[in-house]
């Protein structure tokens, strides 16, 4: 005989494992790439994903002939690159991640991309207004700080925008700031989770270490946050010309994705660092912040405040807010004085 209890841990289980075979269509815009490849290869390994739609200008039915031979049951599918390929590859998408464009060299900054990456973020960010227009869109392409922006201001002009959908993806920031803090203490990196705000471009990337009860001092302090603002730069000089982090990135877009799906499909307290829509700033003329963001059914659910942080954090802070109010104010008026055809 079962108790009432077992009952309805057997029911809660069976309901579970039911929305956790929910169908969900997972779209990748940039799909050949350097972070497209790992990242679609890493989300055919997910049993949440159904279906797989891969496009780019270049090489995605390949891709997806590739990656389509994977023993795993979601369906891939690689587009042409047109605008019914683009159209199709969105349509009923649930999810969107966005790696299109170009990455750093040597000698770069993020937001020297914005030239030629914010027409294509904002060409993309229209075609998922208008055949995804309910999806959860993931923004990777940089300068994500103006990218985030551009995006929602597509959404905006096309009467669509949601701010519980719009995510910047700066989960690569927490992998990394897990990381270097392990190998500076001999910890397991995979139990680490340190907090990290503001946006994703050199002293906007806020690493709060006293949050996990770290008290790192002086120098070793200044050069742990470096590495933690200017990690991104060790890929870039390491590869000599040849593109900025592709893995590691992958690893973090799955992630991120794997949090959101996690969270449609019901699960709860699911928590992950991001560049939203925020109200923590805007007093300030700040729209968007990173910060943890629990999410859920509806994309965000709820954004955690900064907290508290100890003096040298929030001066951090505060270059970091200056930074980014220019970044943002950039990425709106890119789209009102080139709103493209
Ligand atoms: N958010 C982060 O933490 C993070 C981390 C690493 C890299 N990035 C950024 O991600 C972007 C991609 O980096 P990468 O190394 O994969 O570059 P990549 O050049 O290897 O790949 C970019 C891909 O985008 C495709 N593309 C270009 N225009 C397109 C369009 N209009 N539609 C569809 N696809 C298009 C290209 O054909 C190419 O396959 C860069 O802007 C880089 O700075 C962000
Ligand atoms: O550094 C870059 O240009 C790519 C990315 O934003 C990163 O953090 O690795």
């Amino acid at each position: 005989m079962f108790s009432a209890r077992q009952i309805f841990a057997q029911v809660q289980r069976r309901s579970f494992s039911a929305s956790s075979r929910q169908a969900s269509k997972v779209t990748v815009l940039g799909a050949a790439g350097g972070i497209g490849q790992p990242l679609s290869l890493l989300l055919k390994l997910n049993p949440r994903v159904s279906q797989l739609a891969l496009y780019d200008i270049r090489l995605a039915p390949g891709v997806a002939a590739d990656i389509g031979h994977i023993n795993t049951k979601s369906e891939v599918r690689g587009y042409d690159p047109t605008p019914s390929g683009l159209g199709e590859a969105l349509k009923g998408s649930e999810v969107v991640l966005i790696p299109a464009g170009v990455p750093r060299k040597p000698g770069m900054t993020r937001d020297d991309l914005f030239n030629t990456n914010a027409s294509i973020v904002r060409d993309l960010a229209k075609a998922a207004a208008e055949h995804a227009p309910e999806a959860n869109v993931l923004i990777i392409s940089n300068p994500v700080n103006s990218t985030v922006p551009i995006t929602a201001e597509v959404f905006k002009s096309k009467g669509v925008y949601n701010p519980k959908r719009l995510f910047g993806v700066t989960t690569l920031d927490v992998v990394r700031a897990s990381r270097f803090i392990s190998q500076l203490k001999n910890t397991d990196p995979a139990s680490e989770n340190i907090t990290v705000v503001g946006g994703h471009s050199g002293a906007t990337i806020v690493p709060l270490l006293s949050q996990s009860g770290y008290n790192l001092e002086g120098e070793q302090l200044d050069q742990y946050v470096h590495r933690v603002q200017f990690g991104g730069d060790e890929v870039v000089q390491a590869k000599g010309g040849a593109g900025s982090a592709t893995l590691s990135m992958a690893m973090a877009g799955a992630r991120f994705a794997e949090s959101l799906l996690k969270a449609a499909q019901g699960q709860k307290n699911v928590i992950e660092p991001t560049f939203v829509d925020s109200p923590l700033y805007k007093d300030q003329g700040i729209d968007y912040f990173a910060s943890n963001v629990e999410l859920g059914p509806n994309g965000v659910e709820k954004i955690h405040p900064v907290g508290k942080i100890t003096d040298y954090e929030q001066k951090l802070l505060d270059v970091c807010l200056g930074d980014l109010k220019k970044n943002i104010e950039k990425g709106v008026k890119f789209v009102k004085e080139n709103p493209g055809n």
